[in-house]
C-alpha cells in the first residue's frame, strides 16, 4: 500500500471495527491518486457514500477521522490537544501534527459487510429496507389515495350529469364537467405510471439489499451448525421476493385502499342515505369470508411450501450427484422420492386452489348481491324522492370500486399473503443459525498473530451425534511441522477444521497466539490461516478468480509463478484461455489433482503463518505430489506452521511431529522416528480409545 490514503482508510476501518472488503484496496489503488480529491474518486471507486468534509473542530465522540494535509497526506486524526494539535496515527504509529485547523478532516461512512447487521427476525429486515425509503412509500400512498379520489370525481361527474345537465340540457356545464372528469382521469393516469416505476426501481434497491443480507447471512453460518439441506435452504432463500411483493402490495391495501373502502361506504351514505346500509352489510361480510378463507388455506400451503422446498432440495441433489446415480442405477430411487414430493405439494395445494376458487365465487355473488340490493332499494327511494337519480348512480359507481378492484384482490393477496408468512418463519429459522463470528460481540484484532496453537478441553460433536473429537490438552508452536496420521473417519479432518477455526468447539478452547479463536475477526483469522480442505472446491467463475478467491489481486506474473511452483502451470499454458479458463457451476471443469493444485496455488500467494492441509497429495501423482512438496518446503518460513493430515508415508518424512489419532482422540503425540517405530511394533501398538463423549443436546445446538 503505497499511497497514504488507501493506508489511512485501512486503519480508519481497523479502529472502527470493520472488516473491509478483501480486493479493496484494489479499487483504491487503480484510482492512482494520493492528494486531497483522493479521497472523493477512491469512495466513488468502491461504491460508498462521498465522505463528508468538516468546516468546524468535530466533537470529541466523533473521531476517529480521516485527515488531510498539504505536506504530511493522509492519515487517521484520533483527537484535537487543547495546543491545536491533532492526534494522528500514520502507518501504525501515533503522533501528533501542530495546526490542526490547517489540516482537513473528513467523515466517510464504511459500510458494514450485509450479514453484519443485526436481525431478530426476517421480517424486520425487510421492514428496515422499507422503512429506509420512506418518501417512496409515503408518494405511493398519496398516489393511492388521489387515485382513488378521482374515482370519487367520476362519480360524481356521472352525478351531476343526471341531476343537472340531462333534466336542464345545460351542455356548457356538460362540457366543463366534461373537460375536468377527462383532465382527472389523465392526472390519474400520471399517477399509476408514475407509482408504478418509482415502486418498481425501489423494488429492486429493496431485493438487492434483503438479498444480500441473507446471502451474506447464509454463508456467515458456522459451518458446522449449517443445515443439512443445502437444496431446501436454496428454496427457502427463494422466498425472499415473494415475501417483498406481498409487503408492499399489503402495504398499499392496508394504508390506502382499506381505509377508501370504508371512505367511499361514507360518501355512498352521504350521496344515497339509507341504500348505504347495503354495503355496510357486505363489506364486513366479505372481509369476515376472507379471514375464514385465510384461516382454512394456512394449514396446507404450509405443507405446500415446505414440500415444494425439499423438492427443490431433491433436484438439486440429483443434478449435483448425477454421476453417482447415473453410476449405480439411482434414477429410479430419485424418481420415486420426486414423485412422493409431487404429490405431497399436490395434495396440499388442490385444498388451497379450491378454497381460492370458492372464495373467489362467494365474493363475486356477494358483489352482484349487494349491486342488485343497492340498486332495487335505490330504485325506491328514488321513486319515493328521498335520492335523485344520478345520486344512485354515483353509489352504484362507488360501490363497484369497493366491492370490485378491493375485494376481488383479496382471495389471491391471502394466499399469497399466507406463502409470504411461511417464506418469513423459514427465513427466522436461518437467522437463529448460529454465525461465526456475532456482530454485537466486538472482535479482536491484532496486528501479527503467532502461529501457535494450544487446546484446553476441546470437545466437538456434529449435530446429533454422541462422540465427537475429544482433546484435552495440545500445544503446538509456532514453526512446528506436524503430520496427523490415523485410520478412516478417525477424526482427523475435523481436529483440523477445528484448528482452522471454522467449527467451534461446544466445550473448551482453542487459542492462537493467547487469543481464543473465536474471538479473533475473521479476516484477521483467515489472513493468517490457510487451509486445504480433502475435497477441494471451485467455485464458479474464471481460474484467475479460484486461484485469487478472497485475496488482493497480486497480478498475473505472480499467479504464473506460484502455479509454476504448484505444476498448475502447464494446464494454464496448454488451455487456450489461460488463467481466463472457465469453471462451470459446482466448480466442474477441472481434475480432482487439478482442483487441488488450484487450492494450493491460491495458498502459496497468500503465504499464511499457520498452513493446514488435508491429504493434499492424495490425488496427485508421484511428479507432482514431488514438486508440489518441494514447492512447499521451500516456501515456509522458520516460523510458518505447517500441519497436515495424511495416509501418506513420504509426507510423514516431511514433518518433525506426528499425532496418531483414533475415535476422535489423539493417541501418540510425539516426535516422527518415535511414534513410527511404536506403530511398526505391535507390542507398543496405541492404547484403544474411547469416543470422546459429548452431551447430544449441547452438540446438536452448537
Ligand atoms: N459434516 C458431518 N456431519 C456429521 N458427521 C460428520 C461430518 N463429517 C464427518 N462426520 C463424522 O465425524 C467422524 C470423523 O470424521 P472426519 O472426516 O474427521 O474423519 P477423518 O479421520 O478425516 O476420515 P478420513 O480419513 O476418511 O478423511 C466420522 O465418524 C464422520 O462420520
Amino acid at each position: 500500500m503505497s499511497n497514504s490514503i488507501v493506508a489511512a482508510i485501512a486503519t480508519l476501518a481497523q479502529m472502527r471495527r470493520i472488516d473491509l472488503r478483501p480486493d479493496w484496496a484494489d479499487a483504491a489503488v487503480q484510482v492512482g491518486r494520493d492528494d486531497q480529491e483522493a479521497l472523493d474518486l477512491v469512495c466513488q471507486a468502491i461504491g460508498w457514500a462521498p465522505a463528508t468534509k468538516y468546516s468546524e473542530a468535530p466533537r470529541a465522540h466523533e473521531f476517529p477521522l480521516l485527515v488531510y494535509h498539504d505536506t504530511n497526506g493522509w492519515a487517521v486524526a484520533e483527537r484535537i490537544e487543547n495546543d491545536n494539535r491533532l492526534g494522528i496515527v500514520k502507518e501504525g504509529i501515533s503522533t501528533t501534527w501542530r495546526d490542526a485547523d490547517q489540516a482537513h478532516l473528513y467523515d466517510i461512512v464504511i459500510p458494514l459487510p450485509a450479514g453484519k447487521l443485526t436481525f431478530d427476525n426476517a421480517f424486520d429486515v425487510f421492514k428496515s429496507a422499507v422503512f429506509r425509503r420512506k418518501n417512496t412509500i409515503f408518494f405511493a400512498v398519496l398516489a393511492t389515495f388521489v387515485v382513488n379520489l378521482i374515482a370519487l370525481v367520476t362519480s360524481l361527474y356521472s352525478m351531476q350529469v343526471y341531476d343537472r345537465v340531462v333534466p336542464r340540457g345545460a351542455f356548457s356545464t356538460l362540457w366543463v364537467l366534461s373537460i375536468g372528469a377527462i383532465i382527472a382521469i389523465l392526472f390519474d393516469f400520471a399517477l399509476r405510471v408514475i407509482r408504478a416505476n418509482m415502486l418498481e426501481d425501489e423494488a429492486v434497491k429493496i431485493d438487492t439489499e434483503v438479498s444480500e443480507f441473507f446471502f451474506s447471512r447464509t454463508a456467515e453460518v458456522r459451518l458446522d451448525a449449517r443445515p443439512p439441506a443445502i437444496g431446501t435452504t436454496a428454496a427457502q432463500l427463494r422466498g425472499l421476493e415473494q415475501i417483498r411483493v406481498m409487503l408492499s402490495s399489503a402495504a398499499l391495501f392496508a394504508l390506502a385502499d382499506l381505509p377508501f373502502a370504508i371512505l367511499f361506504i361514507l360518501v355512498i351514505a352521504k350521496l344515497g342515505g339509507i341504500i348505504a346500509v347495503v354495503m355496510a352489510i357486505s363489506f364486513p361480510i366479505a372481509i369476515g369470508v376472507a379471514v375464514i378463507f385465510a384461516k382454512l388455506i394456512r394449514e396446507d400451503t404450509a405443507k405446500a411450501q415446505i414440500s415444494g422446498n425439499r423438492k427443490n432440495g431433491l433436484l438439486v441433489e440429483s443434478l449435483d450427484a448425477a454421476e453417482t446415480v447415473k453410476a449405480n442405477r439411482g434414477q429410479w430411487y430419485l424418481l420415486s422420492r420426486w414423485n412422493h414430493l409431487l404429490e405431497e405439494v399436490h395434495e396440499a395445494e388442490i385444498p388451497v386452489r379450491r378454497l381460492q376458487t370458492i372464495s373467489g365465487t362467494i365474493f363475486g355473488t356477494l358483489q352482484q348481491i349487494s349491486y342488485i340490493c343497492l340498486i332495487a332499494w335505490g330504485a325506491v327511494e328514488v321513486f319515493e324522492n328521498h335520492i335523485s337519480m344520478g345520486a344512485l348512480i354515483a353509489c352504484s359507481i362507488l360501490s363497484g370500486r369497493v366491492n370490485g378492484p378491493l375485494l376481488g384482490q383479496l382471495p389471491s393477496l391471502l394466499v399469497q399473503w399466507t406463502y409470504s408468512k411461511i417464506s418469513l418463519q423459514m427465513l427466522d429459522g436461518i437467522l437463529q443459525l448460529p454465525v461465526d463470528r456475532p456482530a454485537d460481540v466486538e472482535q479482536l484484532r491484532p496486528n501479527r498473530l503467532a502461529p501457535a496453537l494450544s487446546f484446553s478441553n476441546v470437545g466437538f460433536a456434529y449435530p446429533g451425534a454422541r462422540t465427537g473429537v475429544g482433546v484435552q490438552r495440545l500445544e503446538i508452536a509456532a514453526g512446528e511441522r506436524i503430520g496427523i496420521i490415523g485410520g478412516v473417519g478417525s477424526g482427523k479432518s475435523t481436529l483440523l477444521k477445528l484448528m482452522a477455526g471454522l467449527y467451534a468447539p461446544q466445550q473448551g478452547q482453542i487459542l492462537m497466539d493467547r487469543l481464543d479463536m473465536n474471538q479473533i475477526a475473521e479476516d484477521v483469522l483467515r489472513g493468517h490461516i490457510g487451509y486445504l480442505p480433502q475435497d477441494y472446491r471451485l467455485v464458479n467463475g474464471s481460474l484467475r478468480d479460484n486461484i485469487t478467491l478472497g485475496l488482493s489481486d497480486p497480478g498475473d506474473e505472480a499467479i504464473m509463478e506460484a502455479a509454476r511452483g504448484t505444476g498448475l502451470a502447464s494446464l494454464i499454458t496448454a488451455h487456450p484461455r489461460g488463467l481466463d479458463l472457465q469453471i462451470s457451476e459446482g466448480g466442474r471443469g477441472l481434475s480432482g489433482g487439478q482442483r487441488v493444485l488450484t487450492g494450493l496455488t491460491r495458498l502459496l500467494l497468500a503465504k499464511p503463518k499457520l498452513i493446514l492441509l488435508d491429504e493434499p497429495t492424495a490425488n496427485l501423482d508421484i511428479d507432482t505430489e514431488a514438486l508440489v512438496l518441494k514447492t512447499l518446503a521451500a516456501s515456509l518460513q522458520p516460523d510458518t506452521t505447517l500441519i497436515l493430515v495424511t495416509h501418506k508415508l513420504q509426507l510423514v518424512n516431511m514433518v518433525g511431529r506426528v499425532f496418531v489419532m483414533g475415535n476422535g482422540s489423539i493417541l501418540l503425540d510425539g516426535p516422527t522416528g518415535e511414534v513410527m517405530k511404536r506403530l511398526q511394533s505391535p507390542a507398543a501398538a496405541p492404547p484403544p480409545a474411547q469416543a470422546p463423549a459429548i452431551d447430544a443436546a449441547e452438540g446438536a445446538g452448537a
